[in-house]
């Protein structure tokens, strides 16, 4: 069953992102988004990638790789989350064959009705909010936009901006569940961000 929380790595430099890829895991996080910034050599993205993919099998963890179908398969990732410029789902499909987890990003209802044709596991929706984790977003869609793409078929999880106390409301609105980068990495306590936002989405 895919995990109702995705936790996405933070790169940023100065972060000990696999130290927090640890916690949360040991919290308990289901599922773990292996996500660089851009620019990052292939070589270090693969690296970064075998290293999250190897405690995402000691924690029974589900791994997925941003962006990259040949990091997937290189690290033998469960799947990959892919956007607009990515590969298409369908050529990743292809590629990763019928059990491998493919999520695409869409921002409204038509989006996500074509994730769904193209063959796609769950739809990424958002940016729900404002976020500062990335550039050059779109104006935050919120929960009402949110609830258009929520309601397709597909599981929707939520993105951008995503703090605890705006959980209920992504659920109120048809949230399969949540994406976060600094929920969990800019927390004080990566284990204890993650322990409480499984019980917000349980
Ligand atoms: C779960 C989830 N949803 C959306 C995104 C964003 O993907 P994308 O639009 O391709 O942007 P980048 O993350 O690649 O910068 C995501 N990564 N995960
Ligand atoms: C990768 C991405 N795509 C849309 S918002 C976002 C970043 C989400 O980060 P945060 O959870 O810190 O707002
Ligand atoms: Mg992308």
């Amino acid at each position: 069953m895919l995990g109702r929380l995705h936790v996405l790595t933070d790169a940023r430099p100065g972060r000990d992102a696999v130290a927090v890829a640890r916690a949360a895991l040991a919290a308990g996080a289901p599922l773990f988004q292996v996500r660089v910034e851009d620019g990052v050599h292939d070589r270090d993205f693969l690296d970064f990638a075998a290293e999250v993919r190897a405690l995402c099998r000691v924690y029974g963890a589900t791994c997925l790789i941003n962006d990259r179908v040949d990091i997937a398969l290189a690290v033998q990732a469960d799947g990959v989350h892919l956007g607009a410029f990515d590969l298409p789902v369908s050529v990743a499909r292809r590629l990763l064959g019928s059990s491998a987890i493919i999520g695409a990003t869409s921002r409204d209802a038509a989006g996500a009705r074509a994730a769904l044709v193209d063959g796609a596991d769950y739809v990424g929706v958002g940016p729900c909010y404002h976020t500062s984790t990335k550039d050059g977003l779109p104006d935050p869609i919120g929960p009402a936009g949110l609830e258009l793409a929520a309601h397709v078929g597909l599981p929707a999880i939520a993105i951008g901006g995503v703090t605890l106390e705006r959980v209920p409301e992504l659920l109120e609105a048809g949230a399969y569940g949540v994406a976060v980068v600094g929920a969990v990495n800019s927390a004080d306590d990566p284990g204890v961000a993650t322990k409480a936002l499984l019980k917000a989405l349980s």
